[in-house]
């Protein structure tokens, strides 16, 4: 399976079509519709990725009132190419995050970007939605008129995304450029990221960029998730429910490796469930993890 030329995974031989189904009409005519593009691991997703979703809503339906309406929102998992430690495959990231979704009357998954067997900058990803949006689709539709209008792509990340962006060699300066002079960003704030140290290298670009408060400080992190899990204790009310159960049922992130056990651990574990003497379970960590872990 290819587009643009480039190679894709195969996840059950589905052809690639763009979810573009959960847009929703421009209410305000004279308002610039805005597309939120959330790019990560979510390995697994957590309930504070859907929260981030929320809180930009808030924010530009109470801070942005004059210019901007918000029409949807999407999850783009990153691919396998992208090698950090604690990465599930990304066919499970993606099913997750569409079982997160699935509810979601704005909020939904393209698996474009996890489909492709190379890595894929976020400044590709953008563009990817940009020509999905406002070129295959022609804009947004405009509530009560046959006219559409051209969609804001733009990324939703939280605090410590935005201050890899001053670390040298992360970001190449063009794509910099490309994201954060053309699209711009909605950032939230994360506890131990100092958001305005963060933002100050990024000054040139600062009118692109809106800063989210989080009001209910929340820092679940798929780090802690995947820790949790590991330690068997409890994840519930961290991530959805079917993303809890799709977790259990998969055997993810239970072992070293986040794909599961090898199928002879995993008989062991089922032994283990079935035996009136399992084998000690790990005692729980004394401290929660140090920062974003
Ligand atoms: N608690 C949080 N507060 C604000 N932003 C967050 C929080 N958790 C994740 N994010 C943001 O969500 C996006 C996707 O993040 P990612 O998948 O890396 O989640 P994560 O929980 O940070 O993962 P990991 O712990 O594996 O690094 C990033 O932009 C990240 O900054
Ligand atoms: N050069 C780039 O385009 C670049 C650099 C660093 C992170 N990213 C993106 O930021 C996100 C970071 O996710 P994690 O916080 O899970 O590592 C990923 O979507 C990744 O692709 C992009």
């Amino acid at each position: 399976m290819t587009t643009n030329g480039t190679q894709l995974v195969d996840f059950n031989s589905q052809a690639y079509s763009f979810p573009s189904n959960k847009i929703q009409k421009l209410r305000s005519a004279s308002k610039t519709p805005v597309i939120l593009v959330a790019c990560g691991s979510f390995s697994p997703v957590t309930n504070l990725h859907l929260r981030m979703f929320e809180m930009a809503r808030d924010f530009i339906r109470f801070e942005c009132t004059d210019d901007f309406e918000l029409v949807g929102g999407f999850f783009s998992p990153v691919g396998d190419a992208y090698l950090k430690s604690g990465l599930a495959q990304a066919i499970h990231r993606v099913r997750m995050v569409e079982l997160a979704t699935n509810q979601s009357k704005w909020i939904t998954c393209d698996n474009w970007e996890a489909l492709h067997k190379e890595y894929q900058p976020t400044a590709k990803v953008l563009d990817h939605f940009a020509h999905e949006i406002n070129e295959a689709r022609g804009g947004i539709e405009i509530e009560g008129s046959t006219e559409r209008k051209p969609a804001r792509i733009a990324l939703l990340a939280g605090a410590d995304l935005i201050e890899t962006m001053s670390s040298p060699g992360v970001w190449a300066p063009e794509d910099l450029d490309h994201i954060l002079g053309e699209f711009g960003a909605f950032i939230v704030e994360r506890a131990g990221t100092d958001t305005s140290a963060a933002l100050k290298s990024l000054e040139k670009w600062r009118k692109n960029i809106w800063v989210i408060p989080q009001l209910v400080s929340n820092d679940i992190s798929s780090t802690k998730i995947r820790l949790f899990l590991r330690r068997d204790m409890s994840i519930r009310w961290l991530v959805p429910d079917l993303v809890e159960r799709y977790i259990e049922e998969h055997g993810l992130f239970m072992h070293d490796d986040p794909n599961g056990p090898a199928p002879q651990d995993k008989e062991q574990s089922q032994k283990d469930r079935d035996s009136p003497n399992p084998s000690p379970r790990p005692s729980p960590p004394r401290d929660v993890v140090p920062g974003k872990a």
